[in-house]
């Protein structure tokens, strides 16, 4: 039997962060990992699919810019697109996470973690042996999510990609359908149409990205469209075969015919093989915490969750955050220190409920952070939407000839500061953190008005938004 202060099941980028700080804090920490350390973002989400889209955005880029334009002859080379892909995600080897582990002094445990009852982990090792963890402080479960396919008749025969072989194919389908119309969806019909596939877009319901403003969905389906993708609203797939080329047959009667079929269609917690049974929870669901990561319904102040497997934020950075946090949390309950749960206290993950940035990286990119009018309505808050166009700024006309794009201030009347923003346009993503700081900071909008943006950048979005506001 194994002991360690604190072991860690799953080693994506929110175990790597949570095991980090508390060693760090002072603990001895060993990492359980199953597949690949680095996680799911390394391999399958974010690295690879950026490195998919980054070359289309900047060929479009050139192309929005007379003088740029001309000089732009031909369509992306997909092979070297895919091959710098590769590099992004090592090969899908590890070798550069473990020696970073190593490093760090955390002690490495490949192979499939469950839990087998308070502060023990049992560990199904690659040679079929069986190794028991007990941790003498805390147990962290950082296991993410995989993708959740519909249980449609004839799927399983089709062989669907996921999110896992759209960002890993090593061949440009000819003809690709992709189901859903959420992030992943519209990133990677983004990237494969522009590395050259004839692309379908099936979207149950009536807008893309529904958790976003409404204007973000409705600028980028306007940009599949221009880019040749036959996106359709209201369809939904009722079944699937493959006899060489897959056969979707669709609700309104109607088939679609492609080579391979994408569904986008969600996320399910790594957590139906966790033993989470034995501690007194329900298998396949997320894991539900407190502010200070301790999973909810579990007596003894041991059992942490962070990351995609406790739901509260679907992203790489909130991962981090909450490992960053919940790791100096877990330190400072074994040594005794008083924590600081106020909010935005340094015990406490208050960004996820109030400032969780996001980058939707398609074309145009669409920025967000904080609720949007609709939510911080729904809430109950006297808001006010400030809206401008950002092509009206001189640095975005300066960025694309007839720079399209749109940002939206959802102002909290009664404390004249910042809730939310989004910005919708080329380049933006850089443009968010300026906003996280703002909603985070709760800078007072009198303040702002001495914030002053650099000329020509897209930046000045700020001065005219704060402009519109004060009228
Ligand atoms: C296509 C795609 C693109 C994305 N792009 C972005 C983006 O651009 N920006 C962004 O912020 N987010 C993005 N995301 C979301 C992001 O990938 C996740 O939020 C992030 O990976 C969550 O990190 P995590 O460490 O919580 O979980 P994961 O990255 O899923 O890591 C969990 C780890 O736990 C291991 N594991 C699971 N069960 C066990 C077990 N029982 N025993 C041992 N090990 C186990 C897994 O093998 C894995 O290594 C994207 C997601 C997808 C699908
Ligand atoms: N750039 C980024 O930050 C980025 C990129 C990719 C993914 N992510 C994160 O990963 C998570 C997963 O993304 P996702 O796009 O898979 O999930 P999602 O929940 O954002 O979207 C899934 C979509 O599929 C639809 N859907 C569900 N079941 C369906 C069915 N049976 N038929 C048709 N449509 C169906 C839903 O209505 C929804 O619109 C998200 O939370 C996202 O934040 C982030």
């Amino acid at each position: 039997m194994d002991e360690f202060d604190v072991v860690v099941v799953g080693a994506g980028p929110t175990g790597e962060n949570l095991a980090e700080r508390a060693h760090a804090g002072g603990l001895s920490v060993a990492v359980v990992e199953s597949e690949l350390v680095g996680g799911e973002c390394s391999y399958w989400a974010c690295m690879p699919s950026k490195a998919l889209l980054r070359p289309a955005a900047a060929l479009a880029d050139a192309r929005r810019l007379a003088g740029a334009r001309e000089a732009v002859t031909g369509p992306l080379d997909a092979e070297a697109v895919l091959r710098r892909r590769d590099e992004f995600t090592s090969h899908w080897k590890d070798d550069g996470q473990v020696a970073w582990l190593d490093g760090a002094g955390l002690v490495l445990v490949r192979g499939h973690g469950r839990l087998d009852g308070p502060k023990r982990v049992a560990v199904r090792t690659p040679d079929g042996g069986r190794r028991v963890l007990t941790a003498r402080h805390a147990v962290a479960v950082c296991t993410g999510t995989r993708a959740a396919l519909p249980g449609l008749p004839g799927l399983d025969e089709v062989r669907p990609w996921t999110s896992r072989e759209a960002t890993s194919s090593e061949r440009v389908p000819p003809r690709l359908a992709v189901v859903g119309g959420g992030v992943v969806a519209c990133e990677m019909a983004t990237a494969w149409r522009a590395l050259g596939s004839e692309v379908v877009q099936l979207v149950r319901g009536s807008r893309l990205l529904p958790r976003m403003e409404p204007f973000a969905g409705e600028s980028v389906a306007e940009s599949l469209r221009a880019s040749g993708i036959d996106l359709r609203f209201g369809t939904s797939v009722t079944g699937a075969r493959r006899d060489g080329q897959v056969t979707l047959t669709l609700d309104d009667g109607g088939t679609v015919t492609c080579d391979e079929v994408l569904f986008a269609t969600g996320r399910r917690p790594a957590t139906d093989d966790l033993g989470l049974d034995t501690v007194g929870l329900a298998p396949g669901r997320s894991i539900e915490v407190d502010s200070t990561g301790l999973a909810a319904g579990v007596p003894g102040e041991w059992l942490y969750a962070a990351g995609d497997v406790n739901g509260r934020a679907l992203l790489t950075h909130q991962g981090k955050y909450q490992g960053r946090i919940f790791g100096t949390v877990i330190a400072d309950r074994a040594a005794g220190r008083p924590l600081d749960t106020a909010a935005w206290g340094r015990s406490v993950a208050t960004a996820d409920e109030r400032a969780v940035p996001q980058v939707v990286f398609t074309d145009p990119e669409v920025a967000a952070v904080g609720p949007t009018l609709e939510e911080a309505t729904r809430e109950g808050r006297r808001v006010r939407a400030v809206d401008y166009e950002i092509g009206d700024v001189s640095g975005a006309s300066l960025y694309a000839d007839g720079y399209q794009g749109r940002a939206r201030a959802v102002v909290d009347l009664d404390r004249e500061t910042l809730l939310g923003v989004t910005f919708v346009g080329p380049g933006v993503a850089e443009l968010l953190h300026s906003a996280t700081i703002a909603v985070t900071a709760e800078v007072p909008i009198s303040r702002l008005w001495h914030a002053v943006p650099s000329y020509p950048t897209i930046s000045e979005i700020w001065l005219r938004l704060l402009e519109t506001y004060r009228g």
